[in-house]
């Protein structure tokens, strides 16, 4: 390890090289542009992301609540409200069950997480007790996986609606939305990130941070794949009933 710490510059650039592991590589997700995923997959991919959103808030309100600046949390309230709505606008959780609606779930189902898979939840739950137990500049740049996501939703945008003419396009909203709110996002997300890590160490560990956040959501799909690709939800070899817990609040 060099004992010069990176310029904003350079750390920057370093975080950004860690898009080469971002999700939108993962097979699942290739299947999904390139219109070979089948209804069933798409429908549990959705019903399954549900868990990560209505998780986000609850992520982004530990870090408020371990934040003492108040200039930061007036700027991260807006990602709560993002999600959740507010007045005069109905929030990303709404959008994307209006996704599952347009996928051919029922709300009720999205809503009682019962596709959930546990290798899902245990990936979102880890996520959130990061943000729950570190610092609030190391929770707030765990989310900069943002950095790459612009990208993933414009894919959705662009192939989906060729590759998927069952899918009502009044369900693409949420992925529209979170173009610019994703990159407003990472505007301070980076600017937090870049004011807090000035050391060798500190700028070791925020990679291996985001590494992490990366492996929630690699993670995410492996449990998809097995699930809804190789047909080996959990417990297959047992039963084909959706035995696994429904979660208990970790
Ligand atoms: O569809 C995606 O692939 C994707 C990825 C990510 C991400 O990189 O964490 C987010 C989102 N979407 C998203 O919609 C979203 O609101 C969001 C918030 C966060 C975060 O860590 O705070 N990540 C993401």
């Amino acid at each position: 390890m060099t004992d010069t710490p990176m310029t904003p510059t350079e750390f920057e650039a370093a975080l950004r090289a860690k898009g080469a592991y971002y999700h939108i590589h993962h097979p699942f997700h290739q299947a999904m542009y390139a219109g070979r995923a089948t209804r069933e997959q798409i429908q549990g991919w959705v019903a399954n992301r549900f868990y990560y959103q209505v998780n986000i808030p609850l992520k982004d309100a530990a870090i408020l609540a371990n934040c003492p600046d108040r200039d930061v949390r007036r700027e991260w309230l807006q990602r709560i409200l993002d999600h959740d709505g507010a007045p005069g606008s109905e929030g990303g959780i709404e959008a994307w069950l209006r996704l599952g609606e347009a996928v051919g779930l029922d709300r009720e189902q999205i809503l009682s997480q019962e596709l959930v898979l546990p290798g899902v939840r245990f990936a979102v739950d880890a996520y959130v007790n990061f943000a729950r137990r570190a610092c609030w500049q190391e929770a707030a740049s765990s989310s900069l996986t943002e950095l790459f996501a612009p990208q993933i939703h414009q894919s959705r945008l662009d192939a989906w609606p060729a590759h998927y003419p069952w899918i009502d396009p009044a369900g693409y909203d949420y992925f529209r939305t979170r173009l610019s709110q994703a990159r407003r996002d990472v505007e301070h997300g980076l600017r937090i990130t870049l004011a807090h890590y000035v050391t060798v160490e500190g700028q070791q560990r925020m990679l291996e941070i985001l590494q992490f956040k990366l492996d929630v959501l690699w993670s995410m799909l492996d449990a998809m794949s097995m699930a809804y690709e190789l047909d080996r939800p959990p417990y297959h070899t047992v039963t084909t009933d959706r035995v696994w817990h429904r979660g208990i609040a970790l």
